[in-house]
């Protein structure tokens, strides 16, 4: 274990791509007495300012693992972690306080986790912005604004108890960008919801994203959330594997695989099933990409691999 954390750590470099967040290389290992879990081993991330991207991935991938760590939560034990220009792995106490109370905005799945019960929906929106010196007077403007937005309101002299999940989770939202954060995060927002007001939650989402310019990383299972964004990374294993790219409105999905820094890439678990791929592989350059062979395929003719330089002779187990 330590071997790979020297590892991520001797990686660390400038990350070449520009980014409102940019994760490079980032490791975490839970330790807990004589077990250790890597949650995450070497994740790349790359999330442009103003997208509204999903991230998916099988229960223990290490979603939330990665959101606690960009909402400033957590530390990771090594590689890179860089959102809107703070250093995640370098933040010392204030600087992690401010970001978590002006850079990030979180929205929990657990209804009850986001607001307080004692208050009503606007006290809520309210609250943080006292903790950032915003004037009595201006927060409670803002907080109305924000209800009306995010479509809830006729809720806000309501208290939570007195609201729906969907409308408690709207509500949310409004408390995640009271003060107007460059990130919003959200782990699994519509998961105790029904589907009409998953929807409804989505849709104060993509509000956030587009009215009010909040860059949107939402955690999900609900395919309802993922076939509606532009861009939905799948995390595997504690890495980023495939993405899949959406025209607007959902339309036209195609599915891509992630090369990271170093060159590697993990390929969708049906072609490793699909064309037998176990152990050690074989790569062959084709003229337009790369082909990848089972170990035990005849060797190729041509010097360029199986099919030779001019294409294909026959099926292609995992051309890439
Ligand atoms: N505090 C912790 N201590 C020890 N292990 C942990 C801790 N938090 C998470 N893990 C482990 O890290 C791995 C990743 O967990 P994580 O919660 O990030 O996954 P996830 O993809 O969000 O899963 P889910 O979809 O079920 O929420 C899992 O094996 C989990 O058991």
């Amino acid at each position: 274990m330590r071997k790979l954390e020297e590892r991520a750590r001797d990686a660390l470099r400038t990350p070449a791509d520009d980014g409102l967040v940019v994760c490079d290389n980032l490791v975490r290992v839970y330790r807990t007495d004589e077990v250790e879990v890597q949650a995450l081993q070497g994740l790349d991330l790359v999330v442009e300012e103003g997208e509204c991207m999903a991230l998916v991935g099988a229960s223990g991938s290490g979603k939330s693992t990665l959101l606690s760590i960009l909402s400033g939560l957590d530390l990771p034990t090594a590689g890179r972690a860089l959102v809107a220009g703070h250093d995640l792995l370098a933040m010392r106490r204030r600087e992690r306080l401010g970001y978590r109370r002006r850079t990030v905005g979180f929205v929990w799945q657990q209804t009850g986790r986001n607001l307080l019960p004692y208050l009503t929906a606007l006290e809520n929106v309210a609250l943080p912005m006292k903790y950032t010196g915003v004037p009595h007077r201006k927060r409670g403007a803002r907080a109305a604004e924000l209800l009306d937005v995010l479509g809830v309101a006729y809720c806000r002299d309501r208290r939570p108890a007195e609201l729906s999940g969907g409308e408690q989770q709207r509500v949310a939202v409004a408390v995640a960008t009271a003060n107007a954060p460059r990130v919003l995060l959200a782990d699994e927002p519509t998961g105790e919801l029904d589907t009409a007001s998953g929807e409804e939650v989505f849709a104060a989402l993509r509000r956030a994203n587009e009215e009010l310019g909040a860059t949107v990383l939402v955690v999900t299972h609900d395919p309802l959330v993922s076939g509606q964004v532009r861009r939905t990374v799948r995390i595997r294993d504690g890495r980023t594997s495939t993405e899949t790219l959406r025209g607007p409105g959902g339309a036209g999905a195609e599915e891509f695989t992630v090369l990271d820094r170093a060159g590697r890439l993990q390929l969708p678990r049906d072609y490793v099933d699909r064309y037998g791929l176990r152990g050690r592989v074989r790569l062959t350059a084709e003229p337009d990409h790369v082909g990848v062979w089972p170990d035990g395929t005849d060797r190729p003719a041509g010097p360029d691999g199986p099919t030779g330089p001019d294409g294909p002779t026959g099926p292609e187990p995992g051309g890439t």
